[in-house]
């Protein structure tokens, strides 16, 4: 196919203008074809960070960009609550979507998602876990999947944020920071997840008064395995995302080093990345490029439905543990094939 798909982004915050940057000036084989916010100022603006409405359109409501003309494809970018309605509006025009994580924030609205898909009988969306687009992390997989370090018994996961937006809620870091880590885990031991303990400790004196930050999110999976994960989203210092594995015959650990070594005057100093923006890029670069080119080429690969769906099935049961304290078992609902619903 030669023609530049023309992808409508809903959303144009933090997330969307990036990737509306990233389809203008990185991407290959796509372009921005329509822009959707509410706020139709923040969308104007986006846009002209990439030089003019000149075939672009822009609108105050999601649907009218999915059919504006020469729109093929959708990213989705918009807050959490509002996926569910861009998938379910996006799958009944048939058009393929990458839609940020989380897919849907509870488990019974994504697991709509899933049906949905089922019923259509074929795959339309990938969800935006850009970790694994990541080098680091895509090492790992092949490490462990090569099977060299023997069975993973753990992992160790670190995810600190320097701050969280004004609206960030204590049930917010797991079911939006830690997907992130309910994902990687899935993903990287091939297994479900099947029980959640958080523990809560006294809340650092730098986050927002009433929320409960750091926490420590501990998983076990069907296979044995044990996650933990400590997320601190007001750490201050640095955007800071670690992942340690722990095998039978040796353990491999990445996000140790991302910036440049700097020495001077007698020391050494080591540049920390302030964002995942910066963290990321590459893994975003990598993840938008991977389905601008599958879409092109009829196909959808990438985390699907079902991922996004068992994050949020794991993130459910996490919350409920964050607000109970006790161990909490994660419940899936049995997958539908595609077609199955038809
Ligand atoms: N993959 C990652 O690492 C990563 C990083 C940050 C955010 N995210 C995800 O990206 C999404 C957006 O986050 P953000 O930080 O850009 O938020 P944001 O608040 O900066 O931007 C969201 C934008 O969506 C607009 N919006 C609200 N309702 C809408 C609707 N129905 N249709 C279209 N637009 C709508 C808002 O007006 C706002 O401009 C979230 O799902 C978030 O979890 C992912
Ligand atoms: O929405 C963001 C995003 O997913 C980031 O990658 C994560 O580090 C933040 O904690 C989360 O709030």
């Amino acid at each position: 196919m030669s023609e530049l798909l023309g992808v409508a982004v809903l959303g144009a915050g933090h997330m969307g203008a990036d990737h509306i940057r990233r389809i203008d000036a990185v991407v290959s084989g796509a372009r921005v074809a329509a822009v959707a916010d509410p706020d139709v100022e923040r969308a104007k603006d986006a846009v002209g960070g990439i030089g003019g409405l000149d075939g672009v359109t822009v609108h105050a409501e999601a649907e009218a960009a999915l059919d504006a003309p020469g729109v093929g494809a959708v990213l989705v970018a918009s807050p959490g609550e509002a996926h569910e309605q861009a998938l379910l509006a996006a799958f009944e025009r048939g058009l393929p979507v990458l839609c940020e994580k989380p897919m849907v924030p509870d488990a019974a609205g994504a697991l709509r998602v899933v049906e949905a898909e089922a019923r259509l009988g074929r795959r339309l969306a990938q969800i935006g876990f850009m970790r694994r687009y990541d080098a680091e992390y895509r090492r790992l997989k092949s490490l462990l999947d090569g099977g060299r370090l023997g069975r993973p018994l753990m992992l160790h996961c670190v995810h600190r944020n320097v701050s969280s937006p004004p609206h960030f809620t204590s049930a917010m870091l797991v079911n939006s920071s830690v997907s992130h880590e309910i994902d990687a885990a899935r993903w990287l031991l091939g297994q479900e997840l099947s029980a959640v303990t958080v523990l809560r400790p006294r809340p650092s004196s730098g986050a927002p008064e009433g929320l409960l930050d750091p926490q420590l999110v501990l998983f076990e999976t069907e296979g044995g395995a044990v996650v933990d994960v400590e997320v601190f989203v007001n750490c201050g210092f640095g955007y800071e995302v670690r992942c340690e594995a722990v095998c039978e015959s040796g353990s491999a650990r990445i996000g140790e080093a991302h910036g440049m070594l700097v020495t001077a005057a007698g020391g050494a100093r080591e540049e920390v990345p302030q964002d995942y923006l910066v963290r990321f890029a590459d893994a975003y670069d990598r993840q938008v490029q991977a389905w601008v080119d599958a879409t092109r080429a009829g196909r959808v690969t990438g985390p699907g439905t079902w991922d996004g769906y068992a994050a949020a099935a794991a993130a459910e049961a996490g919350v409920r543990a964050l607000e109970t304290g006790a161990r909490t078992p994660v419940v899936l609902a049995p997958r539908p094939a595609l077609g199955d619903l038809a």
